[in-house]
């Protein structure tokens, strides 16, 4: 707990392009963790009165980004977080990390970004990071139908490492500059039909162009904040009236509500 004190008072105030103060929308209605239009009326309360318990001083969403070999998982976070892309492929060896700050509703909120390797003889040293992820970010090129089909097998690959019902999903097709109008709408009904079975939230991008990049960052920092400021409400709840309020830190998310287990644990 020292260490993550001591690592936030030393990093550099929240870039301005860095501060959230609407919901981002989602990508697809129809493939969304929540359609909601705003933040949730608690959060916003609980932001302005400073009730936001440990979100806001030291605590840190840890996110991994997983997906095949070479679909683009480093250049995602590269464009995000250094605004740089670079068209000559250099395999990850294990993970790397990038820290990133957000100011979301006027209170603090890093994540973590964890870039994996998707090549097989890596795998076994990526895998032993993804405990203790909030968030998971799948990710296939969607000018390549193999890297869609191994989705479920990076999901119950990262579920194994973490709770399932406490991680909030995201399926992101990249390289979206390289695909025909055409060719990416047939990608796109099958990615759908697979976000909703997974219960993940879809997204589409070009590292290239940096089409949608920010915008699903934001999206990602948005809703893991919303859930970390309520599982800090429902804690804060809970220890009021003697412990006794059950804890659902995934009460904000759609697909929640429908089936609580998700289908791919192998737990
Ligand atoms: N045209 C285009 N090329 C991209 C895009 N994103 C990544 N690439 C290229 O795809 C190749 C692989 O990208 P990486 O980001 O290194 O892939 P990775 O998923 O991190 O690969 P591993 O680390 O081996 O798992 C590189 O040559 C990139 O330049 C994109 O949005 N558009
Ligand atoms: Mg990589």
């Amino acid at each position: 707990m020292s260490v993550r004190v001591s690592a936030m008072s030393v990093l550099p105030p929240v870039r301005r392009d860095r501060i959230i103060a609407q919901l981002p929308q989602y990508f697809r209605k129809d493939a969304a963790l929540h359609i909601k239009e705003d933040f949730n009326n608690k959060v916003k309360t609980a932001c302005q009165e400073q009730r936001t318990g440990t979100v806001g001083r030291f605590k840190i969403s840890k996110v991994i980004v997983v997906g095949d070999l070479a679909v683009g998982k480093t250049c995602l976070i590269n464009r995000f977080c250094k605004d740089a892309f670079d068209k000559n492929y250099k395999a990850t060896i294990g993970v790397d990390f990038e820290m990133e700050r957000f100011e979301v509703l006027g209170v603090p909120f890093s994540l973590q970004l964890w870039d994996t390797a998707g090549q097989e003889r890596f795998k076994c040293i990526a895998s032993t990071y993804y405990r203790g992820a909030q968030v998971v970010i799948i990710a296939f090129d969607v000018n390549d139908v193999a890297s869609l089909g191994h989705v479920r097998q990076w999901l119950e690959d990262a579920l194994k490492e973490n709770d399932p019902t406490a991680v909030q999903l995201f399926l992101v097709g990249t390289k979206k500059d390289l695909s025909s109008p055409a060719q990416y709408s047939q990608i796109e009904q099958d990615a759908l039909k697979l976000a909703q079975e997974i219960r993940a939230e879809y997204w589409a991008v070009s590292s290239l162009t940096g089409e949608n990049v920010k915008e699903f960052f934001f999206r990602v920092a948005s809703l893991a904040f919303e859930t970390n400021v309520l599982a800090e409400l429902e804690k804060s709840g809970s220890r009021q009236i003697g412990g006794i309020v059950r804890i659902n830190s995934t009460s904000n998310n759609a697909y929640a509500s429908s089936k609580k287990k998700q289908p791919n644990c192998c737990q």
